[in-house]
Formats: C-alpha cells, structure tokens, sequence
C-alpha cells in the first residue's frame, strides 16, 4: 500500500491514502507500520480519508471533506493531534487533494474540525478551546510535581519544574505516574520550564512530553496548546502568544483577541513509497 512519510517539528506520522475508507486498519497493523526497526517508523499514523466514508467523520461531512483518522504508535485512537492536523493539511494540498479557501483547510478530527492556514513553511491550525479542569500530580520515581489537568480535545496534564529541578534532567524512558481515576482514559504529560525572553511573543517555555500511546515524543500539538494555555493563565493574559520550544523544534500557540486558539509550526513531508503489508505483519 501508499503512504507518506511527514514530521511537525519531529513528531513524525505514516500517512496512508484511503480516500473510501477500504482499509482494515487494526492496532497491530499501525504498530507494525510504527515500528522504527521492523516498519516504516513514526509517533503515529493519519489515514487520509473521506469524512464521508467513515463513521467518526460523517457528521462532519458537510464542514469538511476530509477525516484524520489519527492511531498512536501502539495502536490505541486518540481525539486529536495538533501536529497531525498540520502534516494532513500539507499533504492534501500537496496531493492536490484540497484548495484552502479564504478561511483555510477545514479538517475533520474526532474532536471536531480544525481549520488550517498555509503560511509558506509554517502551518497554523485553529484548535479548539483548551480547558483547564483539575490539579492533579505527575511522578517520576520519587519526583512528584503538581500540575493542571487541561483538556484540548484530547487530555492533557501540564508539569511546571521548580525548585532546581531540570527538563533535560526527566527520565521519560517510562510513563510517568499519575491519577489512573481522574485520567481513566489515559493522559499526555508535559513537563516546562521556563525560557529567556523572545521578541513577539509574551511567554517563552521549553517543555518535554510523554505522550499517552506513543511514549515520549520530540514534539506534540495539542501538549504545546496545553503548555501555552497554561502560561497564559499564570501570566494573568486572557490573550497573547507563547513559543514553545519542543526537542523537535518550535511552536507558537496564540490565543487571540476574539479568542480563538492557533498552533502554528512547520509541516513536512519527506517521503513517499509502497510498502508490503504481508512483509509488515
Ligand atoms: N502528538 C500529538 C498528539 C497525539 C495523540 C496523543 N498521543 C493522545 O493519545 O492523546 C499532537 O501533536 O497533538
């Protein structure tokens, strides 16, 4: 079968065309695909395919013809990928596939429709509202660090390092601990700190994530609309942007005046092929 091959500042995807939605796509099958030894290797799949023919998509038909149908490394479905929605963006356009109009690229998730904004390299995705709704912990061996629980669509739980504790010093080689109840779905964890500084934005952060169903990843979308949410929110700013540098790179989250929510970063897709699915399997 097609696929392509795409990052967002890292966070790296197998997309397989399946415009009918004809593909039996199974856990094993995406982790074969996943597997960076035995496959072709990525934090995820996006099957490209019409919102029309697949179930979580249809009732978006109308707002959007075409439906991420987002896997995690290890097989699990997840609501949401903000770096996801920016590579299936490019890779329609690429594919000539779909036209943004005035308004951008609408794309159809399981936790609705994103739109996109093609600006040269860096594509900008209009996400939904984050919503921030519990305290909660993260722990690793015996560092426990309180955090915020925020919902993007997916869930998320924000880590804020202080007291000398450093990013670049986390083991995220396992899933951190955390409240199995409140996260009964499972949850990405990110860990920030802060950064120095930046011109053109109000907050600057670095942050690390360990992303439910794919381990830790060199980027994530949804954690970074998290993180910024979160910034914003301590700095008392109902508006405004924050740079969030990720291992893969950086993403710049706005919340603007009207309110909307933007992710915005590079998209690119950097191979295409066939692979044999009897050989993966
Ligand atoms: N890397 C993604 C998020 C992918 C889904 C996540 N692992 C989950 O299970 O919720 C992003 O860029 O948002």
């Amino acid at each position: 079968m097609f696929f392509t091959k795409g990052h967002g500042t890292s966070n790296d995807f197998v997309i397989l065309p399946d415009p009918d939605g004809e593909l039996d796509l199974t856990p094993a099958l995406v982790a074969a695909l996943c597997d960076r030894r035995r496959g072709i290797g990525g934090d995820g799949v996006l099957r490209v395919v019409r919102s029309a023919k697949h179930p979580a998509g249809a009732g978006h038909a109308a707002e959007a013809e075409w439906f991420m149908d987002y896997w995690n490394s290890d097989g699990s479905i997840a609501e949401m990928c903000g770096n996801g929605v920016r590579v299936f963006a490019r890779y329609l356009i690429a594919n000539d596939l779909a036209t943004p109009g005035p308004a951008g690229l609408p794309v159809a998730t399981r936790a609705g429709v994103m739109t996109a904004v093609v600006e040269g390299e860096t594509i900008r995705v209009r996400m939904s509202t984050p919503r921030t709704y519990a305290g909660s912990t993260a722990t690793i061996g015996a560092l426990t660090i309180p955090g915020l629980a925020v919902d993007c669509g997916n869930p998320h739980l924000v880590c804020g390092l202080h007291d000398g504790v450093q990013l670049a010093g986390l083991d995220l080689t396992t899933a951190p601990l955390v409240d199995k109840a409140l996260f009964s779905s499972g949850v990405n964890v990110e860990f920030v700190e802060a950064a120095e500084d930046l011109p053109g934005v109000d907050k600057h952060v670095r942050m690390r994530v360990h992303e439910r169903g794919s381990g830790e990843t060199m980027s994530c979308g949804t954690g970074a609309l998290a993180v910024g949410a979160v910034a914003l929110r301590e700095a008392g700013l109902t508006s405004g942007s924050v740079a969030v540098d990720v291992l893969g790179g950086r993403l710049v989250i706005t919340c603007d005046e009207s309110g909307a929510w933007w992710l915005a970063g590079p998209a690119v897709l950097v191979a295409s092929g066939e692979t044999d699915l009897v050989a993966l399997s």
